[in-house]
């Protein structure tokens, strides 16, 4: 599982903003540009050649994808396999990134009044649909935000096991794909999710069984408690958990 060929020049991200112009996305704290990516890779240099806390069998460690993110275990997110038998599908990830990529034809990026950039449907995405993998670069355990800006991590399982208690995150902050845009709502109709296409552990956003978004609405994903420790939420939604009481 090689780190595939980069594009050779990184693209960013375009949005339209409020006043209908086209504009370069940045990131919300330090203003840097991310750019469009459509992998999950690592850098050695970041990973120790000691096995992390918990990892089961210390005798197999090397830190590379291989090692750290092929699995049997975990539903398909590309065929919906859910018996957790991989031999079941022969999924291709790089059929399924390749759909991701088209990520245009379903989606575009806009300006949300204080919240940044968001991700809009161009056309209804029913129930169940898996809208987009997150992508970017995978962290070791325990340096959640040294390399990048709170926001946009998530946490992924680490080794053969989906039971794993090793956890590192896939940091969006510099390349990642269109997903890094998914803003939070107390009535969101989107979950992000852990599975696996073919033997790679993959984690992505998924619309719930029963919840589909409309031409021309938000997407979004509920960001969970721990998120919104010592910060308001601004989704607008009339049953706002995390409400600023100043608003
Ligand atoms: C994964 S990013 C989403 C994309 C982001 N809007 C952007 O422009 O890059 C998460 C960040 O978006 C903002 N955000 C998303 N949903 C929010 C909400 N409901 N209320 C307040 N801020 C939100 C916060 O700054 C958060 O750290």
């Amino acid at each position: 599982m090689a780190r595939p060929k980069a594009p050779s020049k990184p693209k960013p991200f375009r949005f339209t903003s409020v006043s209908g112009k086209r504009r370069i996305a940045k990131n919300i704290r330090s203003k840097t540009t991310p750019n469009q990516c459509s992998f999950v890779f690592l850098n050695p240099s970041k990973w120790s050649t000691k096995p992390p806390k918990g990892w089961s069998s210390p005798e197999t460690w090397k830190p590379c994808l291989d090692t750290l993110l092929t699995t049997t275990q975990g539903v398909c997110l590309a065929c919906g396999d859910e018996t957790e038998e991989p031999d079941n599908c022969e999924c291709s990830l790089e059929a399924f990134r390749a759909k991701d990529a088209q990520w245009k034809k379903l989606f575009e990026l806009k300006e949300v009044e204080g919240m940044g950039v968001g991700v809009f449907a161009k056309q209804r995405i029913g129930p169940r649909t898996v809208v987009g993998e997150y992508t970017g670069v995978l962290n070791p355990p325990g340096h959640l935000y040294d390399y990048g800006e709170v926001g946009y991590h998530v946490e992924v399982p680490l080794g053969p096991s989906i039971f794993s208690e090793v956890f590192g995150t896939v940091d969006a902050t510099y390349e990642g794909s269109f997903v890094r845009f998914v803003n939070h709502s107390c009535n969101a109709k989107a979950n992000l999710v852990t599975g696996r296409v073919g033997r790679t552990r993959v984690s992505a956003i998924m619309m719930k069984g029963n919840r589909a978004v409309k031409a021309g609405e938000e997407l979004t994903v509920n960001y969970g408690p721990v998120y919104f420790q010592g910060k308001y939420c601004y989704c607008g939604y009339r049953r706002c958990k995390y409400p600023d009481p100043n608003t």
